[in-house]
């Protein structure tokens, strides 16, 4: 469905300044995937979207999108792809109802197939109550569920959306979600969809596959649980009393699937002979990295037991998208997206601090 070799796109800003936004991406996207696209601002992401979608042509390298060049036969991509963009389309002014046959017949739909099909969107998105309001006046989840009625009124075969439900509060992005589903599986082949996103949560859980994007290249490509199988690996972390840290971290250490040990001294523990087991102020911390945290677990405890070392606390702690995309490069989507919405960016720190407190681990009291 998408195959680009090398596709570079270069934006010379100034006699002296060019910049490299995508550098060289390969990659191929089959009939019926659900793609996210991840990466922090300024990975390339978008810029990428644009060549697929035929809206900037590349600077090098090729792209081919259903079938067709984007360079050479961009009108027969364009009418095989359904795009929403990031600002979102609609004239603001008209009628939803209206805006959706309007869209249409700039796809070519007569007008009765095209008030059909706008009178089927309005109905599997949700906009019933909508249709004879003015598009302005919707809120944003509506606004954005109009938006991908737009990017469907055609009955494309593949999807691209950009940051589909940035802005939007938790339940409206479920809300968004489901409607996204619901519509791909409706359709009579499997849609295709490409959509990048900031929420980590929203990748993992939705997307079949996750390419990783940093500075116009990808890094990573595989389902999110591949990616966090491979690259970043469960944590287990067990609490001892400081002078038995050592004995546990060897212990760790000699476990199959173990691959990395880290001790971190509990805070006032620097003194020597603290026992204050189970105070979060004077016990050690040991923290594993494994590739089955919950599998590799009891064989630790039962090899700390036997070597008399009392653990007063476990937790297991599965990787996030977010800690692959640490291991891949030192750094923290997270904090890429502040740091970069206090420059100047505007929705994206709200997602980052919202993806933030998507985690999930199992925390487990042992008795010591
Ligand atoms: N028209 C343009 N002119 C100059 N530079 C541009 C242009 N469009 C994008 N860039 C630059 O190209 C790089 C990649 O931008 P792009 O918008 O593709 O990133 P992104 O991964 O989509 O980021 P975000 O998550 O913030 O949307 C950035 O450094 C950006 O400033």
């Amino acid at each position: 469905m998408i195959r680009t070799r090398a596709l570079t796109k270069d934006f010379v800003v100034s006699r002296t300044r060019t910049v490299h936004a995508v550098r060289g991406i390969s990659l191929d996207v089959e009939p019926g995937e659900l793609v996210a696209v991840l990466g922090p601002n300024g990975a390339g992401k978008t810029t990428t979207l644009r060549m697929l979608t035929t809206l900037i042509p590349p600077t090098s390298g090729t792209a081919e999108v259903a079938g067709y060049d984007v360079v050479t036969h961009p009108d027969r991509v364009r009418a095989a792809i359904g795009y929403v963009g990031q600002g979102g389309a609609g004239g603001a002014s008209q009628l939803v109802r209206d805006e959706l046959v309007t869209q249409g017949e700039i796809y070519g739909l007569d007008r009765r197939t095209a008030r059909s099909r706008a009178a089927e969107l309005i109905e599997a998105l949700d906009l019933t109550e909508q249709a004879d309001r003015k598009v302005e006046s919707l809120s944003g989840g509506q606004k954005r569920r109009l938006d991908v009625a737009v990017g469907l009124v055609h009955e494309p075969s593949l999807l691209f959306l950009d940051e589909p439900s940035t802005g939007l509060d938790p339940h409206n992005r479920a809300n968004l979600w489901e409607h996204i589903l619901r519509m791909r599986t409706a359709a009579a082949e499997p849609m295709t969809i490409v959509l990048t996103t900031h929420y980590l949560d929203e990748a993992d859980t939705f997307a079949e596959r996750v390419i990783v994007v940093d500075h116009g290249q990808v890094i990573a490509d595989d389902t999110a649980d591949a990616l966090k199988a491979e690259l970043a690996g469960d944590l287990v972390t067990l609490r001892v009393a400081p002078e038995h840290a050592a004995t546990l971290a060897g212990i760790a250490e000699r476990a199959s699937g173990t691959r990395s040990v880290h001790v971190l001294p509990g805070a006032g523990s620097a003194g020597a002979g603290s026992t204050d087991v189970g105070s979060a102020g004077g016990a050690s911390t040991v923290e594993i990295r494994t590739a089955d945290g919950p599998g590799a677990t009891p064989g630790l405890l039962r090899a700390a037991d036997d070597a008399g070392v009392a653990v007063s606390r476990v937790d297991v702690t599965r990787p996030t998208l977010d800690d692959v995309f640490l291991g891949l490069t030192g750094r923290s989507l997270r904090e890429t997206a502040v740091v970069d919405a206090t420059e100047g960016g505007s929705a994206k720190d709200s997602s980052a601090k919202d993806s933030s407190t998507h985690d999930s681990s199992i925390t487990k009291e042992v008795l010591a």
